[in-house]
């Protein structure tokens, strides 16, 4: 059955976020991820990680002025000095906490900027990023996100990533299929996982629309998750979704699930 990943941004909010580690542990979880470490010394969280037996499968490279708006740098103009400098970053968390997968945001290109030269910067930017990632056993990953939750987003669709990675090498670069941004874009969530199988390197879930927990929404999970067994995917699946209450009472839904 899928292995399950703790998301420490979203989940476990009820404690400050180094506490959460131990929180997770203690609900069944035997990894986790989250999206930026950067407030914290890389030793902290390692110390946290190894204190109680978990491993780290995911995190974000930093996102630029996320308090100001901002989702990514690769696809913005002016912008690849602090993009480059930020993967450095990135690659010394990542070796500390032992985590080899980095999630890479593209941004979300101004009103006036054009559309084409901002994905040619994004190809060009993951480019640099998923060799130099690779240099030190890291693979880049790239999310389609939902109009609503990020309009203007550079990368809308799965097709659009699909292509991207074709073109930088699947052994670089894969794709985070997120059921939840998939339903609310794409729909087809099992068909589309199946075909893409190939270039998926992380998954992540919450249901639809609110982003809560399983269960609470309009996806059929006994069905999907069944499948994506089924169809062989043997990678991660974070849980990246906001309880709708407090994090451990909203658990349930993961025991009939759990190998
Ligand atoms: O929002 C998501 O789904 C993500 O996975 C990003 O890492 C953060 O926006
Ligand atoms: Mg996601």
């Amino acid at each position: 059955m899928p292995r399950f990943a703790a998301n420490l941004s979203m989940m476990f909010n009820e404690v400050p976020f180094l506490d959460r580690f131990a929180l997770a542990r203690q609900a069944g979880f035997e990894a986790v991820e989250f999206l930026f470490p950067y407030e914290h010394p890389p030793e902290s969280i390692r110390e946290r990680l190894d204190g109680c037996g978990l491993r780290q499968v995911l995190f974000n490279a930093p996102p630029g002025d996320w308090a100001g708006g901002e989702r990514g740098t690769a696809s913005l103009p002016d912008r690849q000095a602090e993009f480059r400098a930020g993967i450095e970053t990135a690659l010394r968390y990542a070796a500390a906490l032992g985590c080899p997968r980095l999630h890479v945001m593209g941004g979300i290109p101004g009103p006036g900027q054009s559309r084409e030269a901002a994905r040619a910067r994004y190809v060009a930017n993951l480019a640099w990023a998923a060799e130099r990632c690779q240099q030190e056993g890291v693979l880049v990953l790239i999310e389609p996100i939902n109009r609503h939750d990020m309009p203007g987003y550079i990368l809308g669709s799965s097709d659009e990533a699909a292509a991207i990675v074709e073109a930088i090498g699947p052994e670089r670069i894969a794709l985070q299929y997120d059921l939840y941004h998939t339903q609310i874009t794409e729909g087809d969530l099992t068909r589309r996982a199946e075909r893409l199988l190939p270039i998926i390197g992380h998954m992540q879930l919450a249901d639809v629309p609110h982003r809560h927990e399983p269960g609470t929404g309009e996806i059929a999970w006994d069905y999907v998750l069944g499948r994506i067994d089924a169809m062989g995917y043997r990678g991660w699946i974070g849980c990246e979704y906001r309880p709708a209450g407090e994090t451990v009472a909203g658990l349930g839904w993961i025991e009939r699930f759990r190998a």
